[in-house]
């Protein structure tokens, strides 16, 4: 992509992480979020295998939808996400991100189940996973909407943003312009800047956005970061 060339970069999405709300309202919390200016929520679901933490499940995700007809954007952190595709399909889930190290050659059937169940497929990495290792999953005929790139370790919120990790987003967003990026973990009104420059369009944000007495005008920041490197290119 050269300078300057972002006909084809999606808008930006800011998803407030629900893993720093109050989960026992977790309906008026997305409400409050989505009245501040969110696009997306993001739902983390933790299973004690892949990460030292239990979240929540389908049955939550279903409990939601109820109330809400907003993108959930459900990041599974679990070691067997085949098994979960059906049940968050029928629970409602918008988006579903597996992580990569846990597939090997099965995640062909594993994003084919993932969009013929409607739902956007995203492909998520740790920190210590090197970018190249997504690219076929983002260059075949069969391709996911969307890479995860996790600027902390997974597992919990409130941590400290990853700054290295942003050569990975910038090598994703020059290869693939058209490309939902999402960074999660740690970004808040001192990292969006950097995160947004490298190339990200889609923006977790957890403990910053709850956090603020002032949650819409940090939604609002975040998305005007991302507006403004997009303008300027990368
Ligand atoms: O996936 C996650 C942790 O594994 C969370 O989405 C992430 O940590 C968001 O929280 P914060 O913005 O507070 O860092
Ligand atoms: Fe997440």
């Amino acid at each position: 992509m050269t300078m300057g060339d972002t006909t084809n970069v999606p808008s930006a999405r800011i998803a407030p992480s629900m893993l720093s709300s109050d989960f026992a309202n977790l309906a008026s919390e997305a409400k409050r979020m989505l009245e501040c200016g969110a696009d997306w929520l993001h739902m983390d679901i933790m299973v004690c295998h892949f990460v030292p933490n239990l979240t929540i499940g389908a049955p939550v995700i279903q409990s939601l939808r109820k109330h809400t007809d907003a993108f959930l954007d459900c990041h599974l952190m679990v070691t067997n996400p085949s098994d979960y595709v059906a049940p968050f399909a029928q629970a409602g889930a918008s988006g579903f991100t597996f992580h990569i190290e846990v597939v090997k050659d099965e995640w062909k059937d594993l994003l084919k189940s993932i969009k013929s169940a409607g739902m956007q497929a995203g492909v998520a990495l740790r920190p210590g996973t090197s970018v190249e290792q997504i690219f076929p999953l983002v260059e075949g005929e069969e391709h996911v909407d969307m890479v995860l790139v996790m600027t902390v370790e997974p597992g919990f919120g409130g941590q400290k943003f990853i700054p290295e990790m942003m050569t990975k987003v910038n090598i994703l967003r020059k290869k693939f312009p058209w490309l939902h990026i999402e960074v999660d973990g740690g970004l808040g009104p001192s990292t969006i800047e950097e995160a947004a420059k490298a190339g990200a369009n889609c923006i977790v944000a957890g403990s910053s956005v709850f956090g603020s007495q002032d949650p819409a005008g940090v939604i609002s920041l975040l998305r005007s970061k991302v507006q403004d490197a997009t303008m300027r290119g990368f």
